[in-house]
């Protein structure tokens, strides 16, 4: 049955499309409130929302079969990403979808505020033509304080560069080397900042240290008739000294895109002609919707799918070189960690991730947490997904380390799980990397497993193959791929078989009965 994705805020079609066409079922229903989505919420694999829709601990919890929240867009305020975590939900966002349109937008504000733009157009729009009053400043030569310079901060700078601005920072993680490259003089003390600045911008996080970072004392610190842009995030400006501060002259103009309240229908900052509001519209451009809908989309099916998330928030984050080495053995290892726990009655004490040839000295961690993810997503009855198997792993005392070595045999890259006794190896071959079963059991094998297998272990003798294509045969189900797998040993066999659907008991029974002393026949649903 094909896995169900419910986008629960409007995004842009282009994502939709790619997940429909890689046979996702999507279902877009918007304007739910948490409760109503409580109700719905069971049906889906996956979720994707924007800032409206509230996914809170009780909706994760509803979520049965949830595996991921993707966040088409940035911030994730009204995600609950520590229930999340626990229920073994991915979360992720589009973290570069929107920022050149919010770089764009905060220097469409400074200009705004520079030139008088709305006010003389609200003028004009009411029959006058004043000119006097709307004597603008330019950029040129201005001095602009960036506060935070990441992602956003960067590309603002980049641009007000190009207007000839002087550059000033305050963030106190940024590498004084990336400050030089950005033409951004930084500096540790904030108060000096404040001091030397005619426009003043932020581009941080709302974090405890950075939520009321501007107040009367800091505002009195800055320059008379200063500009002030906030496109990062409600509540780093303090609003209603922001407003004493405008009325008295102090600040010369103000811009805010972000708000501690949305929708924000009054403030304090409503009233002033030389305020300019806008509704959160800084990342909303086509570009950055379509962006952030193409983006969410291919992390969404990248974790329905089994593969790594690289803009997940509540896994550890993977450096690009790992993820490009080990991330496409992630699926193979969650695969071979399914097919060990068929095998078995319990889940293995110990389990060992080896990683030979290429992979050799690679951060194994990733492979490692698909193998368990694997594993006890059949032994446990936790949701388990790459992003909390190790804790769960700990929780059933299954000691799992990951260890590479330079010998891959033939391969260019292998990878083997051996839990307690039962041992497997892959490789994975092709432009579309698809997995191939090299050796299973002690057993030499070249197959790629499909959905439902059988495997064989029994004595090697003439006709046992015959009688399991009559069995299968005789119960309409088709062979589509078969290996027999060798040893050193020779007396027995093992034969993998990929069939078309699923194989009941009662054809399970009947081919015990009709091969006889067969030592072990499993069948694999993966
Ligand atoms: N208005 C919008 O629609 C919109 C769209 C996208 C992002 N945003 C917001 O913009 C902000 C910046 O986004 P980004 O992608 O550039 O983030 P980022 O993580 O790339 O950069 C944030 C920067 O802030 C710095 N910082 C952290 N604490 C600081 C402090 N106390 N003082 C000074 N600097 C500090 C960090 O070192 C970092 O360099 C975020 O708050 C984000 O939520 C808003
Ligand atoms: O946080 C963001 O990514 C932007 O503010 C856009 O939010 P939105 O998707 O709700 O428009």
């Amino acid at each position: 049955m094909a896995k169900k994705v419910l986008v629960a805020d409007k995004i842009a079609r282009g994502g939709i499309e790619a997940l429909e066409a890689k046979g996702f079922e999507v279902e877009e229903r918007f304007g739910m409130t948490p409760e109503e989505l409580k109700e719905v919420i069971g049906d889906y694999d996956a979720l994707i929302v924007r800032s409206a829709t509230q996914v809170t601990s009780d909706v994760l919890a509803a979520g049965g079969k949830l595996k991921i929240v993707g966040r088409a867009g940035v911030t994730v305020d009204n995600i609950d990403i520590d229930a999340a975590t626990e229920a073994g939900i991915i979360v992720c966002n589009a973290p570069t979808s929107n920022i050149v349109s919010t770089a764009e937008h905060t220097i469409a504000l400074m200009l705004a505020c520079a030139r008088h733009i709305p006010q003389a157009s609200a003028s004009m729009k009411a029959g006058k033509w004043e000119r006097a009053g709307f004597i603008g400043d330019e950029l040129f030569g201005a001095t602009l304080a960036i506060f935070g310079l990441g992602r956003i901060g960067g590309l603002v700078a980049e641009r007000a560069r190009a207007f000839g601005m002087r550059l000033i920072g305050f963030d106190p993680y940024c590498r004084p080397e990336r400050a030089e490259a950005l033409g951004v003089e930084l500096f540790a003390d904030m108060e000096d900042v404040l001091a030397q600045a005619d426009f003043i911008t932020v581009h941080m996080p709302k974090t405890p240290d950075t939520i009321g970072m501007f107040g009367p004392d800091e505002f009195a610190a800055m320059k008379d008739g200063v500009v002030l842009v906030n496109t990062a995030r409600g509540g780093i400006y303090d609003v209603k000294a922001l407003a004493d501060f405008v009325a008295a002259g102090k600040i010369g103009a103000a811009a805010i895109d972000m708000f501690e309240e949305e929708p924000c229908l009054d403030s304090p900052l409503h009233g002033f002609d030389n305020v300019i509001l806008t509704p959160r519209l800084a990342a909303a451009t086509r570009q950055a919707r379509e962006r952030a809908s193409v983006q969410i989309c291919e992390d969404v099916a990248s974790g329905l799918e089994g593969s790594l998330v690289s803009t997940a928030l509540n896994l550890r984050p993977v450096s690009p070189e790992a993820e490009s080495q080990v991330g496409p053995y992630v699926p193979t290892c969650q695969m071979m960690g399914r097919i060990l726990a068929q095998l078995s009655s319990g889940l293995p004490s110990n389990l060992t991730v080896t990683a030979a040839g290429t992979l050799m000295g690679a951060d194994l961690s990733l492979l490692l947490a698909g193998a368990l993810a694997g594993i006890l997503s059949y032994k446990s009855d936790s949701v388990v997904t790459p992003s909390n198997a190790e804790a769960i792993a700990h929780r059933h005392g299954v000691n799992a380390t990951a260890r590479s070595e330079y010998d891959a045999h033939e391969y260019a890259s292998l990878v083997t799980l051996q839990a307690d006794d039962l041992e497997v190896s892959a490789m994975i071959s092709g432009p579309a990397s698809h997995t191939r079963l090299v050796s299973l059991l002690g057993y030499r094998l070249d197959i790629a497993p499909a959905k439902h297998s059988l495997v064989f272990e029994y004595g090697d003798e003439p006709g046992r193959i015959g009688i399991i294509g009559t069995v299968l045969g005789e119960a309409g189900i088709n062979i589509s791929t078969m290996q027999i797998g060798t040893n050193d040993r020779e007396e027995c066999a093992l034969v993998y078989l990929n069939v078309d659907r699923e194989v009941s008991d009662e054809v399970v029974a009947e081919l015990r009965e009709r091969l006889g002393d067969v030592n072990n026949l499993w069948r694999l649903k993966l």
